[in-house]
């Protein structure tokens, strides 16, 4: 790069932004197991969506993100999307350690509570 941006600068911040993605990954593996054993405590692919819980969740998140300082639009959007694979993840668990087939109902159902990504 040119322009007088400073290199070195930019190295060090990228390094401690690796460091923070590796907290990221550690803490979403951690919500995967979680939600691995809400799929397993659930058994049927009908039980997988909540609205009602999806709201709970949004909510907190929305919280939390006016607690530590991140714009709640960004939180709300990285949360919806991340719902939306948390779920396809509880689907596909189910589809792995049971054969049960997931009807089409389910992901219909969770685009109609507005979990795409919009
Ligand atoms: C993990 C669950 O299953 C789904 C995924 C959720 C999540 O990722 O937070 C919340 C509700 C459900 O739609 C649950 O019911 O708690």
């Amino acid at each position: 790069m040119d322009d007088g941006v400073n290199e070195a600068g930019l190295d060090a911040v990228r390094l401690k932004i690796d460091r923070v993605d590796r907290q990221l990954v550690r803490l979403l593996a951690a919500r995967k197991d979680l939600v691995e054993t809400a799929a397993r405590i659930k058994r049927y692919p009908r039980y997988v969506v909540d609205a009602d819980r999806n709201e709970a969740v949004l909510e907190n998140v929305r919280r939390c993100a006016a607690e530590f300082g991140l714009p709640q639009a960004f939180a709300e959007r990285v949360w919806r999307f991340q719902t939306e694979l948390w779920i396809r993840h509880q689907l596909d668990l189910m589809v792995r350690e049971s054969g049960e087939i997931p009807y089409a109902g389910n992901m219909s159902a969770s685009r109609e509570q507005g979990l795409r990504t919009r």
